[in-house]
């Protein structure tokens, strides 16, 4: 099957193709979503920071306009990147999920971090370029591990004060230099939960664009200790029968794939898909 969605560093120069537009309330939608004739969205009177050639949708070339500031225009909207990937379609939630990754690190690289000088983008290359220091910068990524951890019937999830009421989620964490993705799951669970875990086995992975996180998905199961939740950070953490489980995150996130897929096998049910 090939990908509706290529991503590609076009030349803002040419004319032509759609554009999307995104500001500090998110992107702009209408009715027919949330992709605009770019030479009609030009003629708004926009603020625009940048501009960037992102990729091509069913061949078309699509590009971003990262702008200062919203803009009330009749008949469009305003919507945060998240509300696209609870309700949106698939791949426009990609589509946008790259967008916005290429505009958050061009907003957060127009002067060089070493010098303070102004930076330029380096022509079809998805680099900023300090001439001063000779320095390249590219997209942020940032590589977070996350863990379904398992005994038996039981699944752990924990809940963090940010999580909407009432839902219980795996646990993850950011790698910090030094670490494989084995250690820093291993630290984020004796962090967290103060448990001891064994048998880690790589599951999957997930762009996570809020805002660069690349998910690492493992399976681990249970090797010693009591859950003493981390304070501020787990508000609660428990083990939950797989036939008795709390509201768990979106269906989209790689930690309901993670959940979703260990109760399946212990069901016996059809396996999830990885939600990309
Ligand atoms: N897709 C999913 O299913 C899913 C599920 C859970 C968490 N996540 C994501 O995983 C990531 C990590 O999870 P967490 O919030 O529990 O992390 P965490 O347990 O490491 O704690 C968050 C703290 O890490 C620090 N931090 C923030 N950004 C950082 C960075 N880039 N590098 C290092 N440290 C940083 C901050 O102090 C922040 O308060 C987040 O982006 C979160 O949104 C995704
Ligand atoms: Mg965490
Ligand atoms: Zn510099």
């Amino acid at each position: 099957m090939t990908s509706r969605w290529t991503t590609a560093v076009l030349d803002t120069d040419l004319p032509g193709g759609w554009a999307v537009a995104r500001s500090p309330e998110g992107f702009l939608f209408d009715d027919n979503g949330a992709l605009f004739p770019r030479e009609w969205l030009k003629r708004q009177d926009l603020s625009i920071l940048a501009e960037h050639g992102i990729g091509h949708l069913d061949g078309e070339p699509v590009y971003l306009l990262e702008l200062h500031s919203p803009l009330d225009i009749p008949g469009c909207h305003w919507k945060g990147l998240r509300a696209f990937m609870l309700e949106g379609d698939h791949t426009l939630y990609k589509v946008l999920g790259y967008a916005a990754q290429i505009g958050t690190w061009a907003r957060e690289h127009r002067f060089c971090g070493s010098c303070g000088k102004r930076m330029s983008q380096i022509p079809l290359e998805r680099a900023m370029y300090c001439d001063a220091c000779d320095l390249r910068h590219y997209p942020r990524i940032s590589p977070s591990m996350i863990v379904l951890i398992t005994r038996g019937d039981e699944v752990l999830l924990a809940r963090s004060p940010r999580f909407v009421t009432g839902v219980y989620s795996t646990l993850a964490g950011f790698a910090e230099p030094g670490e494989s993705a084995e250690d820093c799951l291993v630290r984020e669970v004796r962090e967290e939960v103060s448990i001891e875990v064994k048998n880690i086995q790589y599951m999957g992975s997930q762009c996570w664009p809020f805002p660069h996180s690349m998910m690492l998905g493992f399976h681990a199961e249970y090797a010693g200790g009591d859950i003493v939740p981390q304070e501020d950070e787990i508000e609660d953490a428990q083990w939950f029968n797989v036939h008795d489980l709390p509201p768990l995150p979106a269906s989209r996130s790689i930690a309901r794939y993670l959940i979703d897929l260990y109760v399946a096998r212990r069901l016996g049910h059809a396996e999830p898909v990885l939600p990309g």
